[in-house]
């Protein structure tokens, strides 16, 4: 399904006055395509991404997977604040996220890692191995499924995480610099590897980037400045 972010804004408070770090961005990514967002230091990406991620509530505005609303003001809550239950299950059962570091649990395996996810759901963790192995075979590391992080390289934590994000088969995929760590040709592959697990899954993906060299592969790019879309119409729709 699309991911839409429609007139979204989001403002924190900022001591005695107020910081708008997303100022009304309309964006639509359609289903099985991967948007790179761009834009220098401060300008409004982690913000986009963490509505769209609906680990914070937008000010105003409101964001949808296909026709359903996941994220919007609700009343009382306050804007910046948490969202409720409600929206931590629908980030486990609907949206995938890899962080900019790979957040990998430590003393357990890659396997274990993506199985976890099962667990959180209630299930027995080895109750989806099937579908960790598949993955990490789609990831090209199905030899190193019983290594620990420790023993993995940035490139392999990254893919594990990416990975571990498409377990429980999101519509929508959000990755927040995922090649900060890593070194141009690592990069490429990182964006390369997201952009056909997004076509081969069906995933709505956002990349959140500050490197365009590593973005070839990408169905579309909006840059954002001062939170606001830069050079994009009243609402970007991604297009190659
Ligand atoms: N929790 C917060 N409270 C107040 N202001 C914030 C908060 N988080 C971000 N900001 C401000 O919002 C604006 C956008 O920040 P944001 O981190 O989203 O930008 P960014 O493009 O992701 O930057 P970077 O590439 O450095 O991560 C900045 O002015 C930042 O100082």
């Amino acid at each position: 399904m699309d991911l839409t972010l429609d007139h979204v804004t989001l403002v924190y408070p900022d001591g005695e006055s107020t910081v708008t770090a997303v100022d009304d961005v309309s964006l639509t990514v359609p289903a099985g395509t991967t948007t790179a967002v761009l834009g220098p230091s401060g300008s409004g990406k982690s913000s986009l991404l963490a509505v769209a991620a609906t680990l914070t509530t937008p000010t105003a505005g409101q964001v949808r997977i296909g026709d359903d609303v996941v994220n919007a003001p609700a009343g009382g809550a306050a804007a910046g604040s948490a969202v409720s239950s409600d929206a931590a299950r629908l980030r486990r059962d609907r949206i995938g996220i890899v962080f900019q570091q790979p957040q990998l649990i430590a003393s357990l395996t890659a396997l274990e890692n993506l199985e976890l996810m099962s667990h959180l759901r209630g299930e027995r963790p080895s109750a989806h191995r099937d579908r960790a192995l598949e993955l990490l075979d789609a990831v090209g590391l199905r030899d190193v499924a019983a290594k620990r992080p420790g023993q993995l390289s940035g490139g392999q934590r990254q893919r594990v995480a990416i990975a571990r994000a498409l377990m429980n088969h999101p519509e929508v995929l959000l990755v927040d610099e995922p090649t900060s760590a890593l070194d141009h040709a690592r990069g490429v592959q990182i964006i390369e590897l997201v952009t056909r697990l997004t076509r081969e899954t069906g995933a709505a993906t956002i990349v959140v980037t500050h490197d365009e060299a590593t973005l070839d592969t990408v169905d579309a790019r909006v840059h954002l400045a001062d939170g606001r879309l830069v050079g994009a119409g009243e609402a970007a729709v991604a297009r190659a």
